[in-house]
């Protein structure tokens, strides 16, 4: 069996802690374009799996399979399953809605709604549950505090979110995604806009909210993905090559073709 065979014939688990999601034969096409071959693996409840490889090997793809946001475009599908916890996410029958509170997502580009910042946090809460004002404004505070803004932006609720740093902003899209109390949270790239203050503040922010979920994040940032993350992904030309814990990757990884993409040999 040669390096990719038996890399895609079992599942690659890469940690002890139980699965969160289990990624089962998942292929991905777009339009025809065979962009994911076949990925099985594990993701680890409430610890931090980043995903790399080159460009164009299909890790936003694999990201976004997560929340299924490809199924809004018509000509793009999935097929395998995905599990979390013991349901399958890309069954048609399991709704979009009851997705979308389980699965977060942020994205590269920090995009605020053109509304205050308070109503940024609220309107996704507001699409899916009915509270009160005040359990408006306790939850709003919540998602605040849990992405490090709360003391910055307390006193200017009722201000554009357009108004606040992009490094802010990003924090602001974070607080929306875990507004709607998911279990999983995806993250594309989320710094790759910022500035390096603003950068170490996220990665401070990921090591904080894994204790409460689990997170997948896609980076092109090799020293990112060693500083944040539990287990490291592979990827390279829609394949997964390799899924282990990130010291192990970064030190001694197991294939070739990591140890090249990690050296700087190629992508
Ligand atoms: N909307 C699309 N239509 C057609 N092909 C696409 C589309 N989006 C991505 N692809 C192709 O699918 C493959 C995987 O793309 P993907 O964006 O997942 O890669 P990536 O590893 O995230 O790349 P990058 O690091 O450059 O963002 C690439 O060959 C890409 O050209």
């Amino acid at each position: 069996m040669n390096d990719l065979a038996a890399a895609t014939a079992a599942p690659l688990t890469g940690a002890n802690a139980p699965a969160k999601l289990k990624v089962r034969d998942v292929h991905f096409y777009y339009n025809g374009y065979h962009a994911l071959k076949g990925i099985n693996m594990d993701i680890p409840e409430k610890q931090v799996t980043a995903i790399i490889g080159p460009s164009g090997c299909g890790k936003s793809t694999l990201l976004r399979i997560f929340n299924r946001i490809y199924a809004i475009y018509p000509k793009l599908e999935a097929k395998g399953s995905i599990e979390l916890d013991g349901e399958n996410i890309l069954d048609p029958s399991y709704s979009m809605n009851r997705l979308r509170t389980k699965v977060g997502m942020v994205f590269q580009k920090p995009v605020p709604f053109p509304m205050t910042i308070f109503e940024n946090v609220a309107y996704g809460i507001r699409h899916h549950e009915r509270l009160s004002r005040a359990d408006m404004e306790i939850r709003v505070e919540q998602a605040l505090r849990s992405a490090a803004l709360w003391d910055e932006a307390k006193d200017k609720l009722k201000q554009s979110a357009l108004g606040l740093s992009g490094g802010q902003q990003q924090r602001l899209c974070i607080a929306r995604g875990i507004a709607l109390r998911p279990e999983v949270l995806l993250l594309d790239e989320p710094t790759s806009a910022l500035d390096p203050i603003a950068t170490g503040r996220i990665e401070q922010l990921v090591e904080e909210l894994k204790h409460e979920y689990t997170i997948v994040i896609v980076t092109h940032n090799m020293q990112q993905a060693a500083r944040v993350s539990d287990r490291t992904a592979f990827m390279y030309m829609g394949d997964l090559i390799e899924f282990d814990n990130t010291e192990k990757i970064f030190t001694k990884p197991g294939k070739k073709q990591t140890e090249d993409y990690i050296t700087g040999r190629f992508g």
